[in-house]
């Protein structure tokens, strides 16, 4: 990767932290996903210096503006800094994310953050079986990218309450009659598998709104470890609610669900990884590198 500075984990580390936000075991309750512990080293030695970068840039853009609109003689609006978060399906994406929020928001109090995911924007099951592309949640063609790209310019444009769809993993599809909120917003954290990606189209995309976008890399078969622990974790969570999509499969044989599992993984998560969301890695501005156990060994910084 040419284009990228790496850091190793000790010399992130050691960058200089001007700001430190004190996280208790309490809220770092709150950000872990499905009961996964994230550690605390990972907070000090790579978010607090990650967080304070963002923060860097979040203000480059504030002033850039200021000085635009003295140029201009106009007072535009300050848009929101729109951080795009991107990677494998279970590598780890709406922990950062969270994480981030937590961090920036406790860090930098003034600023409102809003955390959301792409995954809203999925077409329900019963839309994706009406189109013939079930088997095909979180490819390209299973997202209403009309309506993400609408979204994204409605937030650009300083609407005061802008609503969007939820996406819930427990059920596996949109959730009926339940819509987020983004109220104006100083930093926007959008996360999802396809934030990177380009249309074949060649038409404006999601990440022509980002001002920073994050890829979480790790090797497959640890990915594919991470995707296997949280299908276990979320039917266990399910075993005794008959309304859950995991229901029938947390009472059945534990092979069966297993092998569903796997044959999810392969056939339709790595799958989706080769083709449309690792390529995408080098237009992130950071790459976050992960290794077993969720620990982060190394960061690149694209140069440019
Ligand atoms: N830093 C971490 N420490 C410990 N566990 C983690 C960490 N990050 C993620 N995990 C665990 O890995 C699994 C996948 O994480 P997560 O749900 O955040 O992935 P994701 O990339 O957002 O997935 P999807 O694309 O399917 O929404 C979860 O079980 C989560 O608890
Ligand atoms: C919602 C997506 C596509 C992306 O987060 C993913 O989590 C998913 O549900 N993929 C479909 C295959 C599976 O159930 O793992």
């Amino acid at each position: 990767m040419k284009n990228y500075t790496c850091f190793e984990r000790e010399s992130w580390a050691k960058l200089a932290r001007t700001h430190q936000a004190n996280i208790s075991q309490e809220e770092l309750a709150q950000i872990k996903s499905v009961g996964d512990v994230v550690d605390l080293t990972d907070v000090d030695e790579i978010y607090l210096t990650l967080v304070n970068y963002l923060h860097l840039a979040y203000q480059g853009k504030r002033s850039l503006q200021l000085a635009q609109n003295k140029f201009l003689e106009h007072e535009l609006d300050p848009t929101p800094f729109i951080i795009g978060i991107s990677g494998s399906v279970a590598v780890g994406k709406s922990t950062t994310a969270r994480l981030l929020q937590i961090l920036l928001s406790r860090t930098f109090p003034e600023l409102k953050v809003h955390l959301m995911t792409t995954d809203g924007f999925i077409y329900p099951n019963h839309e994706l079986k009406r189109r013939g592309i079930f088997s095909r949640k979180g490819f390209p063609e299973s997202y209403n990218m009309t309506m993400l790209k609408d979204f994204l310019n409605d937030v650009v444009s300083g609407k005061e309450d802008i609503v969007y769809p939820l996406y819930s993993q427990e059920l596996s599809d949109i959730v009926p009659g339940e819509y987020g909120h983004v109220r104006k917003p100083d930093i926007l954290i959008m996360e999802g598998i396809n934030t990177l990606q380009l249309p074949e189209s060649g038409q404006v995309v999601t990440s022509d709104f980002f001002d920073f976008s994050i890829y979480i890399d790790a090797d497959e078969d640890i990915i594919e470890s991470w995707y296997m622990q949280r299908f276990n974790k979320i039917m266990a969570i399910n075993k005794n609610k008959p309304e859950n999509y995991y229901y029938e499969l947390a009472n059945g044989p534990k092979e069966a669900a297993i092998k569903l599992a796997e044959e999810t993984w392969q056939m339709v998560n790595l799958v989706n990884l080769r083709e449309y969301i690792a390529p995408t890695k080098e237009r992130a501005s950071l790459i976050l590198h992960k290794t077993t156990g969720h620990l982060i060994d190394r960061i690149y910084l694209r140069r440019f």
